[in-house]
This record gives C-alpha cells, structure tokens and sequence, in this order.
C-alpha cells in the first residue's frame, strides 16, 4: 500500500507537461532512468491544500495510446496499467495545447476512455489568446465529461484551480481499471472528427486563418467527402499531366527534330552521324519530351504537400494502411514514392517498427514514380484512342489512373501477404500533427520544381544517353553480310540477346522490339523509351527516318501486347537504383533480392494474365 495517490501528467509532445510538472512540484523532484529502458523517469511531490502529499510522474509525451517509440510504450504501458516498471495512476492530468486543441484533443479522448479519473489543464491559453483564440474551458469540460481548467504554466496561472479539481477527482475516483479497449478501437479517423467537433464548440471566437482551417478541414477529413475530394485531386493531376503537357511536350519534340535536322545537313552520312542524331538525340529527346509531364506531376506533389493537405491525405489513408497492418506512417515515404521510389524508401527511417518499415520498402516500388510516366505515356499515346468519356474525362488519362490503381491495388495485396507471412508482427499505430493551412510559396515550389527538372535532364544525360549509345552499337554490329536480306537488328549481338529473352517473354504476349528495350531498362524505367527508339531507328524499314516511335508502335504493336507491356511495368522491378537503396537500407542483399523476385514475378502473371484475356476479349 503507497502512502500518497499517484498522478499522472500526459499529453502530447510539446504540450507543456514539463512546465506544468516544475511549476506544481518546484524543488520536490527526482530525475531517474526506468530500470531496462533509456527513459528518464520525473517524479515529485505535490502538496495538496489540506498538505497531503500526491506523487506526480511527467510521462513522455506521446500522440496515442498505438506506441510508436520506446518513450511513447513507457506512456503507454503506465496509464493502462501494464507497466512493471510503474503503478496504475490513480488519476490522470492531461495536459492540451489550446492552440493545438484539434490535434491534442485526439489523444485526450482515448485518454478519457480509459476510465481513469481525469482532469485536463488547458494550458497555453496565453499563447492561444494572442493569436485571437478564445476557448470556453466550461463548454470543453461538458462535451469531454471530465474537469477543464485552464492554465499557463510557464506563468503560474490556473494552478490553485488545478489542484482543487485533482483534488476532488481523486476523493470520487476510487482506481478502477482502466479499459484498455475503449481507447483504441476508434480509428483516428473517427476520433479526429470527434475532435474537432469538440474543439469547435469550444471555441467563442477565432481569427479567420483558423475558421477557414476548421472549414476545409470538415470537408478534407470528412469520413464520405474526404475520400471522395483526395480522388479528385489525384484524378484532375492526371487529366493535367495528359493535357496541359501537349503543347510544350510537341515544342521540346520539333526542337529535337530541327537538331537532328541541322545535325544531318552539315555532317556527312555514315556511322558516326548515324549514331549521333538517330542514336543520342533521337533517344535523349525521346525521354526529356516527358519533362513537361513530370513536371506537372510535381508542381501538384509539392502544391499538395506545401498547402498542409497532404498529411490531411495521410489520415484518410490511415484506416486502409491498417486493414493491411501498415502504420499510417508508411503513407509519407510510399507518397513520396510516387516521385522517386529511392527517396521514398530512405524516408522509411520514420517508421520505427522493422517489419513496419520492411514491408514498406518492399512495396514502396508499386507506387507509380515518375520514370514510369514516359513509358506509359508513350503506349498509351500510341495504342489507346483519346475518346471524350465525360467532359474534361478522356480514355487516355482514365487508363493512366487505372494503371496508377493497380500499381496501388498490387502494393495492397502484396503488403496484405507479406504481413501475414515473411514481415509478420504487430502492427503499431499512427499520429501526426496536422499542419497548418497555408497558401504554398511561389519561390518553394519553383525551387522544388527546377531541382526535380535538373535531376531528370542529369538522368538523360547520363544513363539514359549512355545505354541508348551501348544499345546503339549491340544493335549495329556485326552487320549482317551484302545481300542477305536479315534485318541487321536481328544479325546484331543485341538482336541475338533479345532473342534469348524473347522467348521467355513471348508468352506473355511481347514481341522482339520489347525484349530488346528489357534489358536496358534495367538502368532506369524510362530507358526502355528511348531503347524502343532506337531499335526503331536502326530497323528502320523504309530507311526515312522520319518515323515518329508512335507511328512504328502503332503499326507493329497489337493492343494485347500493348496492354500487357504496360502492366509489366506497373510492377517490374526495373531500376538499379531502387535495389541499390534497399540494399542500403536493410544491410543487405537478402531483401532485394527477395523484393526483385517477387516483383518480377508478379509482373510476369500480371502481364501474361493481361495479354490472354485481351486477345480472348478480342482486343
Ligand atoms: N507561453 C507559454 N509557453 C508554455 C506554456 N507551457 C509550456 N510552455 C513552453 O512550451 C514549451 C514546451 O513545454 P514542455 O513543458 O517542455 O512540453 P512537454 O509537454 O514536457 O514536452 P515533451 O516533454 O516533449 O513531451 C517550452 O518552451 C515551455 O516553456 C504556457 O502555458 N504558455
Ligand atoms: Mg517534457
């Protein structure tokens, strides 16, 4: 039996616990480590008015009950009970940020569900005020059910108030045990709107920045039209990309021509003019007509992510991520996927749980980056008609979103098996602050958009021109002897190589010209366009070479092989770097590999599923 009650103080990080700790207990405190753990553990000695002592512990802040950190299980642990290291509180404090009311309120109502005696200091009222936010502490109190009283810490203020209601919460208390049940099962969805329902009816008076907040904040997170705007916008950024792109797309396109024209008119023909203008700038031209597009695709990214909807994105994701027992911390690095799959898999450190983390990386891949753009442009430019649907809809940019979908729908089943199987463990919650509404910079964005432009120019450049000049010369040599009447393609060292994987890949429905781009697209996704083209270029049969790619797909593709192309590269594992940053990330060769073999796989069945049934549907 301890002599004097125990009380908690929690909330989330940066809510002033600490300030509210050193103000109630001044010079009575002992710092100290949790024996087994590298938490520091705070206790001191309140004394109540009647001069009983109550035993105050400052617990780490955290953002839910769903532990995400080492800090976090110790809160965690101490006020369900749970702890070895801790008796059960026999009342809590939970300590809000007033100005943050939205978000702390989150934590404070699976809090509040455990059943504990509660009292909350609403502190920072101070802070709160000067930025035009005034609270009703008493309209807090009724929607919460438990005592509210406001405070400053840092000056003092409340704290007589505070005490008289811990007071008074500890003399009805009595302990009970807390329900642990009660405060998790609400998805952070569910309770974020609960949240923020609270919060507004709290509210007397707030600046306009902050009603505007609260407005777009019940349509975004809203349980039907949250979802239903976050397919929108992803929808509209793909009309964008297809539409808007045309017009600079076919100016960097006529560019390319003039030079190859200029290049003809001065240099001699023969092998060396040959390689440089059908070859390199035929093949680099090929890819950089694709900036205009990705591009676009990232002045959404960066809009979306500056303007603080993004995070907003990540809790509407969050109740999906966990069917597939993925914490919502996985939805940032998998979104940044979407550019890049190599800066998306180093933005897993976030995620402290290993199996977590690991099935994030395994699938970070699915996601659509941007490499992909220029292939799946190029085919469907070539192979699907751009037929109106629905105004401002067109069949180009619904193929575009669905091959997006499936790229996402694969990440899903993909992460569903491997947690049940080779990633298996508990699955950890998620929390993040929502970031304020703001209008994004112009400086920020064109920053991010020009280095986004420089890293894809350097691409094309470097890897992409030097695969199209290796292609270039497997491709042009040995020529095939005067008179023979074999294409030189296919007398090449390379065509005799394509050979080889032709048959693997003819089943799946693909064709000489795709297993000669295969293997150069190993270097980069968007390789393979340029080595189509250049394939195109050396085979060139009417020997014009004024052929554009989409001319020579469309009369030598079908659309079953176009189809089924298209949906080899939703899931190939088609990118050295990729392999090379999971290398890095999981100390390792075990996981990449694992990561290349299920992915190829899966693009092998998926593409070959999509071939049959296409020519069975008689596409
Ligand atoms: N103006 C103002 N500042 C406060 C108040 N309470 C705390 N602060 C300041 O807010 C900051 C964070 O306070 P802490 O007490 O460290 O927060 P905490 O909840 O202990 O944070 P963690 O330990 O990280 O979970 C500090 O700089 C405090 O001085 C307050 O009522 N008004
Ligand atoms: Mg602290």
């Amino acid at each position: 039996m301890h002599a004097s009650p125990l009380v908690a103080l929690v909330g989330n990080p940066n809510a002033g616990k600490s300030a509210l700790f050193n103000a109630l207990t001044g010079a009575r405190q002992k710092v100290g480590n949790y024996p087994g753990v590298t938490v520091e553990r705070h206790s001191g000695r309140l004394v109540m008015d009647d001069g009983r002592p109550v035993e105050l512990i400052d617990l780490p802040g955290a953002y839910s009950l769903e532990p995400s950190s080492p800090d976090e299980r110790v809160t965690r642990d101490v006020v369900t009970g749970a702890s070895s290291l801790e008796r059960l509180p026999d009342a809590l404090v939970v300590v809000v940020d007033a100005a943050n009311l939205d978000n702390h309120l989150r934590f404070t109502l699976q809090l509040i569900a455990l059943g504990l005696p509660v009292v909350v200091a609403l502190n920072m009222v101070d802070l709160a005020e000067r930025d035009g936010l005034t609270l009703d502490a008493d309209v807090l109190a009724r929607e919460l059910g438990v005592p509210v009283i406001a405070t400053v810490a840092v000056r003092k203020r409340g704290l007589d108030t505070l005490r008289a209601a811990l007071d008074s919460a500890l003399a009805v208390g009595g302990k009970r045990t807390p329900d642990v049940g009660a405060g998790t099962q609400d998805d952070i969805v569910h309770l974020q709107r609960r949240a923020r329902q609270i919060a507004t009816a709290a509210t007397v008076s707030e600046t306009a920045g902050r009603r505007w907040a609260h407005m777009l904040d019940s349509v975004a997170l809203h349980p039907v039209a949250g979802p239903v705007l976050l397919v929108t916008i992803l929808f509209v950024m793909f009309q964008a990309v297809f539409t808007w792109a045309t017009v600079p797309a076919d100016a960097i396109d006529a560019g390319f021509g003039w030079l190859q024209d200029a290049i003809k008119g001065v240099m001699p023909d023969g092998f060396a003019r040959s390689l440089l203008t059908d070859g390199l700038i035929a093949g680099v031209g090929a890819v950089i007509v694709f900036l205009p597009q990705i591009l676009i695709l990232f002045l959404f990214i960066l809009v979306l992510e500056s303007s603080g909807y993004m995070v907003r994105a990540a809790f509407l994701m969050d109740r999906l991520m966990a069917t597939v027992g993925l914490s919502g911390r996985a939805f940032i690095p998998l979104l940044s996927s979407f550019a890049c799959a190599v800066p998306g898999i180093m933005a897993t450190r976030v995620i402290e749980d290993e199996k977590d983390r690991l099935t994030t990386i395994l699938i970070a891949p699915l996601m659509t980056c941007s490499a992909r753009w220029p292939v799946y442009t190029l085919i469907i430019g070539a192979m699907i008609p751009n037929m109106p649907l629905a105004p401002f809809v067109r069949l180009q940019g619904v193929v575009m979103f669905g091959l997006l979908v499936i790229g996402i729908a694969g990440a899903y089943v993909a992460a569903l098996v491997l947690r049940r199987t080779v990633t298996k463990g508990a699955s950890s919650g998620f929390m993040m602050e929502m970031p304020k509404y703001q209008v994004p910079r112009i400086g920020d964005v064109l920053i991010g958009l020009w280095q986004r432009a420089i890293i894809f120019l350097k691409r094309a450049g470097t890897i992409i021109a030097a695969t199209t000049v290796v292609l270039w010369l497997l491709l042009s040599f040995p020529k095939p002897p005067e008179g023979s009447g074999i294409s030189p393609v296919d007398y090449s060292i390379g065509g005799r190589i394509g050979h080889g994987i032709e048959y693997v890949v003819k089943p799946i429905g693909f064709n000489r010209d795709i297993a000669l781009a295969l293997l150069p697209a190993m270097a980069a996704r968007e390789v393979a366009v340029s080595a189509i083209g250049t394939v195109y270029a050396i085979d060139d049969k009417d020997g014009s070479g004024t052929d554009r790619i989409t001319d020579q797909i469309r009369g030598r593709w079908t659309l079953p092989t176009a189809l089924a192309f298209l949906m080899w590269f939703v899931f190939a594992p088609q990118c050295i770097s990729t392999i090379a940053v999971t290398r890095r990330e999981t100390n390792g060769w075990k996981w990449p590999l694992f990561m290349v073999g299920y992915l190829f796989a899966a693009a092998y069945i998926m593409a070959g599923l999509t071939y049959w049934l296409a020519v069975f549907a008689g596409l």
